[in-house]
């Protein structure tokens, strides 16, 4: 299990971008280095105009930090490059990351504004790590959060991910899985990632198989009796109403009924999809296959799988591949990765802050954490409230939450528990968090979508759910933006 493993696998310590290496040089030449920093992970949008976003990748993240480190090789080569001091050179030559990491763990529901990862640590450490880190969740939340559409829309029908060929490159195909499953995929083809994180793999065969024998019935007949437990016969390298199903048919009754085994399924991949289903199950139900399962794919995605069963298709399961792997739609998770306080010689944090011209894009200052509000009857997720990291909610007490932009619209909330969402995830430079299984990831996932209003999850203009700030986060960000726009 240690292929994809970032900690014993692969040394990605130098892929990060160049500027944070002349950043972190010069922190270190300006004596500034060790000054306590505190960067924010955030993103701003959630993609597809969507209600909400799931987390995923943390784990790659943790194994990315305890294996960093700079060898002979790297360091020789930013020698070369005439721009590093010798004394930064050394230091990183003997790096090891001393800071402390908060994240919301992986599968946890996310919203725009909220810092969903913090790193407190040496200014001169925190800005090398912004690279990979906002890669890593960026890429595992967008397909994450892009699979949860899909498997949302699939309505309770398995979705298996098929997308390795078309992903953008391997990491893509191999850490794209593994989100599709945080995301609720049920299955995957990539077989590496059955092997390294214990996702179930499954699949059918390829065209190349039915037109490799010389017929389609000798092909079909041929693969039912190497595997006569897990059959799914490819129905449309030819003709699906007129050879694909009536083969499949005849070796269901001829190969497999005699083995006492019965045909698992059918694969269409090609043609309209709604009528040929509707079709190919009046056929299997009228052979007596009534058990014979339909799986589709074809450039599938949220709406043409919402379509196709308004259309009455008939579908069993999906496989869906370069529309999920890629979040086609959608390409890009915005996170972002953004100073939000420094501590002082005394040990004080001083918030900062990056102001901007619209309103949405400027920071929460400050070391900050998220509460998350749950209605005491129904368990519904009611808002989040990004709060000062030291701040402690008393859920006995009413809550009132308003909007950050538009304070006049409030509510009290009384009938409410809370969830403090940030974990400790290394302290010190000590790991002290014990990352879930994929498994328990995804089931964590679903419980939690559970608890999600149906209104913020629909695709169409769905409800905003409320990211609001503390009363005390408010009146350090106003007070910073009134002090810096009055500087000007
Ligand atoms: N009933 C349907 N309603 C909406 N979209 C559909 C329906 N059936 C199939 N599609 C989608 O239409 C797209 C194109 O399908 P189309 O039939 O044009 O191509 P194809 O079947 O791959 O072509 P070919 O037969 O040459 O392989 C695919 O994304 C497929 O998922
Ligand atoms: O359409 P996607 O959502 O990306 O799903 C994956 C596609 O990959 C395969 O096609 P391909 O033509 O590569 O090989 P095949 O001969 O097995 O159909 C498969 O049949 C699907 O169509
Ligand atoms: O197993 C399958 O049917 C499969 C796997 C990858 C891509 N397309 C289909």
């Amino acid at each position: 299990m240690n292929k994809l493993n970032l900690k014993n696998g692969r040394n990605m310590s130098m892929l990060m971008d160049f500027y944070e290496l002349t950043m972190s040089n010069g922190y270190f030449l300006d004596g500034m280095g060790d000054t306590t920093a505190y960067f924010d992970m955030f993103f701003r949008k959630i993609p597809e105009d969507g209600g909400y976003a799931i987390m995923a990748g943390l784990e790659q993240v943790i194994e990315y930090i305890e294996g960093l480190k700079f060898d002979e090789d790297d360091i020789e080569y930013l020698r070369g490059l005439n721009t590093f001091d010798e004394r930064f050179l050394n230091y990183l030559q003997n790096f090891k990351f001393t800071g402390s990491v908060y994240a919301i763990p992986e599968g946890t529901l996310i919203f725009p504004g909220e810092p969903i990862l913090t790193v407190k640590a040496p200014v001169k450490e925190a800005q090398l790590l912004e690279t990979m880190i906002l890669l890593t969740i960026n890429h595992q939340s967008l397909i994450a959060t892009k699979t949860s559409r899909i498997v949302r829309a699939a309505d309770g029908r398995p979705v298996m991910e098929f997308g390795s060929r078309r992903a953008q490159g391997p990491d893509g195909a191999m850490f794209g899985a593994r989100a599709s499953y945080i995301g609720g995929a049920a299955a995957t083809a990539a077989t590496i990632v059955g092997e390294e994180f214990g996702m179930p793999v499954a699949g059918t065969m390829a065209h190349s198989w039915v037109q490799f024998y010389d017929d389609e019935y000798t092909a079909f007949k041929k693969y039912s009796e190497m595997y006569p437990d897990n059959s799914v016969l490819l129905v449309d390298t030819y003709s699906v109403l007129n050879s694909g199903v009536p083969n499949a048919i005849r070796v269901a009754k001829e190969v497999l009924e005699p083995m006492g085994k019965r045909l698992k399924g059918i694969r269409l991949d090609s043609g309209d999809i709604a009528y040929l289903t509707r079709k190919a199950r009046k056929m299997l139900d009228d052979a007596g296959l009534t058990d014979c399962k339909i799986v589709v794919s074809n450039s599938l995605d949220e709406h043409i799988i919402t379509s196709i069963l308004q259309q009455g298709a008939q579908i069993d399961s999906f496989g869906v591949g370069e529309r999920l792997i890629t979040s086609k739609s959608e390409p890009v998770f915005g996170g972002v990765y953004k100073l939000a306080a420094v501590e002082n010689d005394e040990g004080q944090i001083i918030p900062k802050i990056k102001i901007s011209e619209n309103v949405e894009k400027i920071t929460n200052p400050g070391f900050k954490k998220v509460y998350r509000f749950f209605d005491k009857d129904t368990h519904k997720a009611l808002g989040d409230v990004i709060t000062m990291a030291d701040e402690v909610i008393n859920d006995k007490e009413p809550y009132t939450i308003f909007d950050p932009v538009y304070t006049w619209k409030k509510k009290t909330l009384t009938n409410y528990y809370v969830m403090e969402l940030q974990q400790e995830i290394f302290r010190d430079g000590k790991l002290v968090y014990n990352s879930p299984t994929l498994e328990e990831t995804r089931n964590y996932t679903k419980l939690q979508l559970d608890n999600l209003w149906d209104e913020v999850k629909r695709f169409e203009n769905p409800h905003t759910y409320y990211i609001d700030l503390s009363k005390k986060l408010w009146n350090v960000k106003n007070e910073l933006i009134t002090k810096l726009k009055g500087e000007k």
